[in-house]
């Protein structure tokens, strides 16, 4: 079936145009960011993100990165101001990482990634039905981003690596409730945004982007912990670690990057 993608190197970035011909669109995701040729618009006023704990649902290896997902058939949860011309809601964030620091992020910054991107996905369910029609519609979905570099433990980040020994497998999930992912947040955010993708196949070109400038830190240890995630199967022979799960940059075709002050 078409969901044949992955990373590696028969099934990963290159070869996703075969299936998704979008994949060579001209507004694709991710970018590099180059600050010094970002547009400061004071127009773009503060994003606001207002989550609350009790929409988180569980956790899971979708075979392509570690899921959060919430609820997300009310407003309890949402992002709005900043580009956004309406509220969105959230409805699951995941993460992108590599195998060693210096690079894991999708977006990369005046050419330099980071060692893990965090996405918080949310959908305009002002215009649309479902997530499903929103991811398809030019301004169906907005993503924050949000870096990860190497440092200091983060204080709150154990209560997602503490449960990832449960989500080892391609397809497992177990109950993640009470999370407020207002805990992984930097003390800052300011921000660049762009028009672009999915990063993964369907690679729709549906998502306002949302990228915080200042990262968050959390250790060595605790992205190890990501890497102890498999891409394959408990059935499986096999054993992938799942690490390296970031598309590459993609060309910029022109597009404007503002940056709030
Ligand atoms: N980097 S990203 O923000 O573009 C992005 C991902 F990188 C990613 F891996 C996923 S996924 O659901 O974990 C895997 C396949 O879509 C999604 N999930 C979205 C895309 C399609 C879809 C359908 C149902 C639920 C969530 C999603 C995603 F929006
Ligand atoms: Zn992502």
């Amino acid at each position: 079936t078409g969901d044949q993608w992955g990373y590696g190197k028969e099934d990963g970035p290159s070869a996703w145009h075969i299936n998704y011909p979008v994949a060579l669109g001209n507004r694709q995701s991710p970018i590099d960011i180059v600050p010094d040729e970002t547009t400061l618009d004071r127009d773009l006023g503060p994003i606001f993100l207002d989550y609350d704990s009790c929409t988180s649902i569980n956790i899971s290896n979708n075979g392509h990165s570690v899921v959060v997902e919430f609820v997300d058939s009310d407003d309890r949860s949402m992002i709005r101001g900043g580009p956004l011309d309406n509220p969105y809601r959230l409805k699951q964030f995941h993460f992108h990482w590599g195998e060693k620091g210096h690079e894991g992020s999708e977006h990369t910054v005046a050419g330099l990634g980071y060692a893990s991107e965090l996405h918080l996905v949310h959908w305009n369910a002002v215009k649309y039905r479902s997530f499903t029609d929103a991811a398809s519609a030019p301004d169906g979905l907005a993503v924050l981003g949000i870096f990860l570099e190497t440092g200091d433990d983060h204080r709150w980040l154990h209560l997602i690596t503490d449960v990832l020994f449960m989500v080892k497998y391609k397809d497992s999930v177990t109950d993640f409730k009470g999370f407020n992912p207002k805990c992984l947040l930097p003390n800052r955010l300011h921000y660049w945004t762009y028009l672009g993708s999915l990063t993964t196949p369907p690679l729709h070109e549906s998502v306002t982007w949302i990228l915080l400038k200042e990262p968050i830190v959390v250790s060595d240890k605790q992205l190890g912990m990501f890497r102890m995630l498999l891409f394959n199967g408990e059935e499986e022979d096999e054993r992938k670690k799942m690490e390296n799960n970031f598309r590459p940059p993609q060309p910029l075709n022109g597009r404007e990057v503002r940056s709030s002050n």
